[in-house]
């Protein structure tokens, strides 16, 4: 387990804590609502390191590893891959980037992946940013995406839009019960979508500053 794992977890916290735990903003929303996209602003603006789930999914699938083929007929079926599996990559990633602050994109996807992060790292998220879109744009969005992904194809499409809103809908609802969700309107264009993401992140550097 990496040390941001070690670190974080329950029976070893205590004298073993690192000095400042990492700030960790969760990026949710639908398929093709823009988190990768508004991600790629925030790190530009706000030194932030964007940790992909999807993403460090695919990379471990063409990595050669044991859970290649598990994780290629999950993501195809746009179902979610054991959290197992996604909070080992999302940790040693946290680890290798050397930074503190993370946006961790379609992550938290169901509450095992929820569960499992918190247990296992201790770390609450500072806030969740919600991408909210209608699904028609999303399906738009996605079918001209155009990034030869085994997943953008109307087949998939519609099993992954099954599966958030059984899944990760409900996780957005737990943080919204807490307080924790920065909604966005994000059927806006991207520049406006920006404007509204950048009012969060500028709030929170002012109450870390403060
Ligand atoms: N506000 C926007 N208006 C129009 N097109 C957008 C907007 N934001 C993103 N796009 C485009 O929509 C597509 C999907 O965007 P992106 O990959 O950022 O979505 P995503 O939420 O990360 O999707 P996924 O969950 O499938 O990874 C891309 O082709 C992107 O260029
Ligand atoms: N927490 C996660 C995130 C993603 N996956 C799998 C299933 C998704 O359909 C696929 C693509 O993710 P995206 O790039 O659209 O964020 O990856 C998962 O199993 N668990
Ligand atoms: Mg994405």
């Amino acid at each position: 387990m990496s040390s941001y794992g070690r670190c974080y977890t329950k029976e070893v916290n205590g004298s073993s804590l690192p000095d400042k735990k990492p700030t960790v903003v969760f990026v949710l929303g639908g398929p093709g609502s823009g988190k990768g996209t508004q991600c790629a602003n925030i790190v530009q603006h706000f030194g932030y390191t964007h940790l992909s789930a999807g993403d460090l999914l695919r990379a471990e699938q063409n990595s050669g590893s044991e859970n290649g083929e598990m994780i290629k007929n999950m993501i195809k079926d746009g179902q979610i891959v054991p959290s197992e599996v996604t909070v080992k990559l999302l940790l040693r990633a946290m680890e290798e980037s050397g930074n503190d602050k993370f946006l961790i994109d379609g992550f938290p996807r169901n509450e095992e992946n929820r569960a499992a992060f918190e247990s296992v790292t201790g770390i609450e998220p500072e806030f969740v940013l919600f991408f909210d879109c209608p699904e028609e744009e999303m399906e738009k969005r996605v079918l001209n995406r155009n990034q030869g992904r085994a997943d953008d194809n109307i087949e998939s499409i519609r099993k992954r839009f099954k599966v958030y809103t059984q899944s990760s809908l409900p996780v957005i609802e737990y943080y919204d019960s807490k307080g924790k969700v920065r909604k966005i309107d994000a059927s806006k264009p991207v520049e406006e979508v920006f404007e509204a993401v950048k009012e969060f992140f500028t709030s929170l550097d002012d109450k870390v500053a403060a």
